[in-house]
């Protein structure tokens, strides 16, 4: 039995750790989780392609309206929300459904004060999600706090019909920290808000980031007094409920909140160009901090059982480079590691995308150092091209746009190997103090 996550991007969805999870602490060994880049474009033609193995979808951004479209079968409350974010297979066809509203009650009932009046920071898709909820909570007024007026005003409208017993009004963004409303559900992306201006006070903020947790807003609204729930326990209800759609079995929650905490959990990345010292500083790092190491190039010839050599001399670049996506997306939304990618992986856009939200170490080593370091070495496909020196100055520009943290990786005249070592190490530690 298969499932599935779709969307674009979706190198950073925790969907598959999520389901996976749960196969493995329920015993579901026939079942398997993949995740699928999709637009919506793509989405009829892809559903028509599946066999019957295929039970059901996790679908996000941008296919949540496109869900509700190659549907058979809308449920009431999807069809109310104008989106879904489930697709599940029935004797007639794709079942389209919605388990965000319903996750978004879950992860906020436990901390909810019985509060009438609530505040929606943006106006966007998972603010209809947010209204809904808030709905079902009990709550009679919501202030929808927006940038673009005219998004307010759309979901008004909208409002008028979905939740006729719920007046909505609009307000500028700016004001939300006035508005004093005691919950304040946050439906923006990471880096849109922070939480100046918030007033001491009780009450209740979600913030439906769950990346490079905790967030400013979650900080701040701590220090304040406030209850703060995150992102993650709305991934985590609503996957859940997912998860009981296609498999009629629920897995333990407590499992799957642990594992979706180490997943979020910042992994340091080490970039930068052959002989960088990627694998000798990353497994010092590691050791020092008391983590795991994962070398890539390393796991991804353990597991294809030939060298990286041998795999791009046997089935091409092309090939390795989908092996090492997966691989680094693999690793990136595991458990907590100090993870060393080979330097060829920041050319592929699905790492570039994996990577944020993680503290990337760029170990910078000028041209002919490098070639220095590594030049004798016979079991490098990548020396062997003639354009080498160009390929360098490309990759060091995608190396510095994923980096968070660069260190120079140049020693001192008659350093040895060993010291040169020792010294990156505590270079890249301070750098991430
Ligand atoms: N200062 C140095 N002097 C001589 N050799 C060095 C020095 N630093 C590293 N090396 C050698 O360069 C090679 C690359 O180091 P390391 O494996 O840590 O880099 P890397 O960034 O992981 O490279 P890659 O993954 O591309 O092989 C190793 O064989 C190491 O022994
Ligand atoms: O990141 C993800 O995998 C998801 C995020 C949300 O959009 C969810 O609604 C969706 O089910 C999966
Ligand atoms: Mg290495």
């Amino acid at each position: 039995m298969k499932a599935a996550v779709l969307g674009s991007p979706i190198a950073h969805s925790l969907s598959p750790l999520l389901h996976r999870t749960g196969y493995a602490t329920l015993g579901l060994d026939e079942w398997s989780y993949q995740r699928f880049e999709l637009t919506a474009a793509d989405l009829p033609s892809f559903l028509a392609g599946l066999d019957e193995s295929w039970r059901g979808f996790s679908l996000t951004m941008p296919l949540k309206q496109a869900c509700l479209e190659v549907a058979d079968e809308v449920t009431a409350l999807a069809a109310r929300a104008g989106a879904g974010n489930t697709l599940v297979r029935t004797p007639t066809g794709w079942r389209a459904d919605n388990t965000d509203i319903p996750g978004l009650v879950a992860a906020l009932r436990p901390s909810w004060g019985g509060w009438t009046s609530a505040a929606v920071l943006g106006a966007g898709a998972t603010a209809r999600s947010a209204i809904l909820a808030l709905d079902e909570l009990g709550v009679t007024a919501v202030t929808v706090y927006a940038r673009r007026p005219a998004q307010a005003d759309d979901l008004i409208c909208w409002a008028a019909t979905a939740t006729p017993g719920l007046r909505v009004t609009a307000a500028d963004l700016g004001s939300w920290a006035a508005g004093g409303e005691p919950a304040v559900i946050s439906t923006l992306p990471a880096g849109a808000i922070d939480g100046t201006g918030i007033a001491p006070g009780g009450g209740l903020v979600f913030d439906a980031v769950y990346a490079g947790w905790p967030t400013p807003l979650a900080r701040a609204a701590a220090s304040a007094g406030r209850t703060v729930v995150g992102g993650a326990e709305l991934l985590l209800a609503q996957a859940l409920l997912q998860f009981e759609q296609f498999t009629g079995v629920r897995p333990d929650t407590e499992v799957l909140r642990r594992a979706l905490a180490a997943a979020i959990e910042p992994k340091i990345v080490m970039v930068g160009f052959m002989g960088a010292g990627k694998t000798t500083v990353g497994r010092a790092l590691a050791s020092w901090l008391g983590r795991p190491f994962v070398d890539t190039d390393e796991l991804i010839a353990a597991s294809a059982g030939r060298s990286i050599a041998e795999i791009f001399a046997e089935d091409g670049e092309q090939f390795f480079r989908r092996l090492e996506a997966e691989a680094i997306i693999e690793v990136l939304t595991g458990a907590p590691a100090v993870v060393s990618l080979g330097g060829g992986a920041v050319g592929t856009r699905a790492v570039r995308e994996a990577l944020t939200g993680h503290r990337v170490v760029f170990l910078d080593v000028g041209y002919d150092e490098a070639l220095a370091r590594v030049g004798a070495d016979s079991g490098r496909p990548v020396l062997a091209r003639p354009d080498l020196p160009e390929l360098y100055a490309a990759r060091q520009q995608l190396y510095r746009e994923v980096a968070t943290v660069t260190v120079p990786s140049t020693g001192e005249p008659g350093q040895t190997h060993q010291e040169l070592a020792d010294q990156l190490t505590s270079r890249v530690l301070a750098a991430l103090a």
